[in-house]
């Protein structure tokens, strides 16, 4: 029990520190961060700190109801009850401003799949039993219109839901990689999180860019990202100033890569769990010598 407790508490901390440090890199192009508010009219950094911190609550509890558990119906339910909680408090932190309603999907799965097992799994299994519980059907969620229905229907991508159920590909497959890659070649933490959102916005499918600019807006993000990245990525003084024209250029579109953003987060938070396994395996490693 006591364990469950102090682990619930942990990821609460985790998922919240992983949304504050997303908000605060910078400089991410059309995006909140610490040196401005982008593409966004009604949001800054301290609208994004508030939201983060409005949800450690959800996190815990979502940590603490999946304790013990295996995917399932009943526990997809509940978590959906919990994370719709998380986003009124959002609402209510933000003055009804929506900064944190994919980031509040992808890492209330992400640490009720870590709980289930206390850490014990590694991160690649995280993110696939997160994206078996994403497969559960929600038979309560409200028939709405939302913006990232329509532009699916429209464009026909998969959206926030489809890389849940799919267990997380963009984070595994592009975020985590260019994280360890972009740490060995010995850049600052900043450096490789940016590289990490920039590879993110070479792949995604991001429906708020679709829903703001189009298929247009899409692919030429995702072309001029590409182009970042063959040029060695951020670190490089051409990488970097094409990310500074990427900023321009989605600013003037005000176009914003949220879901990005999002799933940056759940990069930052994933390489978390990582290290926190690996560092309690140490001290279990040093208890046996
Ligand atoms: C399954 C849900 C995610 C709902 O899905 P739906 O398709 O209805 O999507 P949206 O309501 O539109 O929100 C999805 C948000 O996910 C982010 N996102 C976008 N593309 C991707 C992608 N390819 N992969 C992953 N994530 C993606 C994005 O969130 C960020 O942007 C938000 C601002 O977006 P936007 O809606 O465009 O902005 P608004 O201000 O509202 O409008 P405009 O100003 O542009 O006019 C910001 O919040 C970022 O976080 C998408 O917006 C899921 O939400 C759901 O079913 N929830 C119910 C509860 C539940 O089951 N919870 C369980 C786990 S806790
Ligand atoms: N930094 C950010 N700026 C705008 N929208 C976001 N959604 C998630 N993080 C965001």
């Amino acid at each position: 029990m006591k364990d469950l407790q102090a682990y619930s508490f942990k990821l609460g901390k985790l998922a919240v520190q992983s949304l504050i440090e997303e908000a605060e890199l910078a400089p991410k192009p059309g995006l909140v961060d610490k040196n401005s508010s982008g593409s966004h009219t009604d949001m800054s950094l301290k609208t994004m700190i508030k939201s983060a911190k409005a949800l450690e609550t959800t996190f815990r509890e979502i940590a603490e109801i999946s304790f013990n558990q295996i995917p399932s119906q009943e526990l997809r339910e509940e978590i959906a009850v919990i994370g719709r909680r998380g986003e009124q408090a959002m609402f209510k932190a933000t003055g009804g401003v929506n900064t944190h309603k994919g980031a509040i999907w992808a890492l209330g799965l992400l640490v009720s799949s870590a709980a289930m097992d206390l850490g014990k799994s590694a991160i690649e299994e995280v993110a696939v039993h997160a994206g078996r519980l994403a497969l559960f059907t929600d038979r309560n969620l409200p028939a709405v219109k939302t913006n990232g229905s329509c532009v699916k229907a429209r464009f026909g991508v998969d959206g926030a839901k489809g890389e849940a159920e799919q267990g997380f590909p963009h984070v595994r497959h592009y975020g985590l990689p260019i994280l360890y890659e972009s740490r060995k070649r010995c850049m600052n933490e900043n450096l490789c999180r940016l590289n990490v959102l920039i590879a993110l916005m070479a792949e995604l499918n991001d429906t708020c860019i679709l829903h703001r600019g189009g298929a247009e807006a899409l692919e030429s993000t995702k072309e001029h990202a590409k182009v970042i990245l063959k040029a060695g990525g951020v670190s490089t003084s051409r990488g970097w100033q094409l990310l500074e024209q990427l900023d321009q250029s989605l600013c003037r579109q005000k176009v914003s890569p949220g879901g990005s953003a999002d799933l940056l987060a759940a990069t930052i938070f994933m390489d978390y769990l990582d290290q926190n396994a690996k560092s309690e395996f140490k001290r279990h490693e040093a208890l046996l010598i």
